[in-house]
């Protein structure tokens, strides 16, 4: 699903801007381009930016997958290589199991390519939560807005 405010998927200027694709054996495939605006150290991405963009490759994941919403409980992130600005980190991710609402995902970056050296792992359990959890803790505002920009067509795979 796509929102144009979130900050990973969505259009907003400083956004990550990521976009992910379902390919064969349901793994769900994003990509991340490291600018001069994600750097920590001189060149390189920083980790936390990086953790983002795993949050958000793997939460499309879930919602690819699955069609439900959920949130992220807890987020786990192995950097063994550093990512230099410039480098387009190519990520593919897999549902690797569900048990009641708890739902266990786990994803690789490659450097440069789909088959390029794994610079990031991460794994993620995501917990699936009801709508009012964004209708209670989100704003109305924010929620009237999605509803009135989302079309159908955010719901496809592969739109
Ligand atoms: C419309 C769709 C939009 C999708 C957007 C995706 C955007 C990208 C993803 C994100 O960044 S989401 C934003 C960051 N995450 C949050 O803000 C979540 C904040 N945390 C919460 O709201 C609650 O803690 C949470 C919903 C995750 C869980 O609270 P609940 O009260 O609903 O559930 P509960 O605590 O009963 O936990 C349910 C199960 O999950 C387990 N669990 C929850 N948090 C855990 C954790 N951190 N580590 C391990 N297990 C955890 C918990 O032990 C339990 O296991 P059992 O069923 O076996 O008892």
């Amino acid at each position: 699903m796509h929102y144009d405010q979130c900050f990973g998927c969505g259009d907003v200027e400083s956004g990550l801007h990521m976009r992910t694709t379902v390919g064969e054996h349901m793994v769900v495939h994003s990509r991340f381009t490291v600018t001069e605006a994600h750097q920590g150290a001189p060149g390189l991405a920083h980790g936390g930016l990086l953790a983002c963009a795993f949050d958000e490759a793997l939460g499309s994941t879930v919602g690819n997958l699955l069609r439900k919403p959920a949130v992220t409980g807890k987020l786990e992130t192995d950097f063994v290589r550093p990512v230099p600005v410039g480098t387009t980190l190519y990520i593919a991710a897999r549902l690797d199991g569900v048990a009641g609402r708890k739902i266990y995902v786990s994803a690789e970056g490659r450097l440069g390519s789909a088959d390029g050296q794994v610079a990031v792992r991460a794994r993620a359990l995501f917990v699936q939560v009801g709508f009012e959890h964004f209708t209670t803790h989100g704003y109305a505002d924010a929620l009237q807005r999605f509803r009135s920009t989302t079309r159908e067509s955010k719901w496809d795979i592969n739109p």
